[in-house]
């Protein structure tokens, strides 16, 4: 039994060398680790599966992107960093908060310059808020960065996207975290080759079928496509993996997924490529599949929220509809 460490910050054990929160989900299987030319790769990620690309040298012109380097090129621009009372950063959409009564944002966005996200992270003290810098890369970037970027094997990605029918790069987003940040369980409506830099990331992914556990907030809730919450803990099969510099992890749409920063790995630095979906197969086949349920959900929380006119008419209407009928 791998050891079990309890301070009052929570309860952690040892994962391949790496100190990561408990948790009591009984069933995480493993990932498949390919490197990232394996005959295997191309049908894995065809067949929507998570897939650890290692030795891609995919990302390898970025490994260097520590704060020291990121400070000197990433540019005197300002970026976004949120800040939160807990380790949690769950993302929540600020347009749909404004309108949603009695909404709490769990965080807090700020803009700021990278000296000083450097020296909050630097400075910080047990009871300061936590901080992660989350912010989308573009053309304001150093050139340094800039040539880093172009020296992503951009050959391959391409290749992937046109393969597996992607749509377009939607974007790319820098992450710099503290060790213990975690971005809770949520599903992406993305396909997302998952980059990471500097420390070490532990992500537990879910297969879209396990949408019955997950709860996600209603689609029109700021919080729409995170979990609620885990009351079938004992029913989740999971699936877990630790991602190191120079891995590439490929994370499904609609595939949930919780990633945290190892509590011993130093400042965590990743970058993410969002791919939109590809069209809408012209042949649709049943049974449908998990994700295609997903969408069909989705579809039908948002046409009824357009055609009752109100999107807190949208939970009374379908209970109404389900409860005590479909049992
Ligand atoms: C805001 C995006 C956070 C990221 C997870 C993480 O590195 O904390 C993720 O969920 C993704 O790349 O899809
Ligand atoms: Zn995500």
């Amino acid at each position: 039994m791998a050891s079990v460490v309890s301070d009052k910050r929570g309860t952690y054990v040892d994962l391949e060398g790496h100190t990561v929160r408990k948790y009591d989900f009984l069933q995480l299987s493993k990932i498949p680790r390919l490197e990232f030319d394996d005959p295997n790769v191309e049908s894995i990620i065809a067949n929507e599966e998570p897939v650890l690309l290692v030795n891609s040298n995919i990302i390898s012109s970025a490994l260097k992107w520590d704060l020291d380097y990121l400070k000197k090129n990433l540019g005197a621009g300002s970026f976004s960093v949120y800040s939160s009372k807990t380790c949690k950063f769950m993302y929540y959409d600020e347009k749909r908060a404004k309108q949603w009564p009695y909404f709490i944002p769990p965080t807090q966005r700020i803009h700021m310059k990278f000296e000083e996200f450097c020296s909050r992270v630097r400075n910080l003290k047990a009871s300061d808020s936590r901080v992660y810098l989350q912010q989308m890369l573009d053309d304001s970037v150093g050139k340094n960065i800039v040539k880093d970027f172009l020296e992503f094997k951009w050959q391959w990605l391409t290749e992937m996207q046109r393969k597996m029918n992607w749509g377009s790069l939607t974007s790319n987003l820098l992450l710099i975290g503290l060790p213990g940040n975690i971005t809770p369980v949520h599903y992406d409506e993305q396909q997302n080759f998952f980059g990471q830099l500097t420390g070490f990331k532990r992500v537990i992914l879910f297969h879209p079928d396990q949408f019955k556990c997950l709860y996600p907030f209603p689609l029109y809730h700021p919080c729409d496509r995170q979990s609620q919450r885990f009351p079938k803990l004992k029913e989740l099969k999971g699936y877990e993996v630790i991602v190191g510099p120079g891995d590439v992890l490929y994370i499904p749409m609609y595939w949930w997924h919780h990633v945290e920063s190892t509590m011993n790995s130093g400042i965590t630095t990743s970058v993410n490529f969002w791919f939109k979906a590809g069209p809408t197969p012209s042949q649709i086949t049943h049974p449908l599949t998990a994700q295609q349920k997903v969408a069909v959900m989705r579809n039908i929380e948002r046409m009824l929220g357009e055609a009752l006119g109100d999107p807190h008419e949208v939970g009374p209407l379908l209970n109404c509809m389900v409860n005590g009928r479909y049992t």
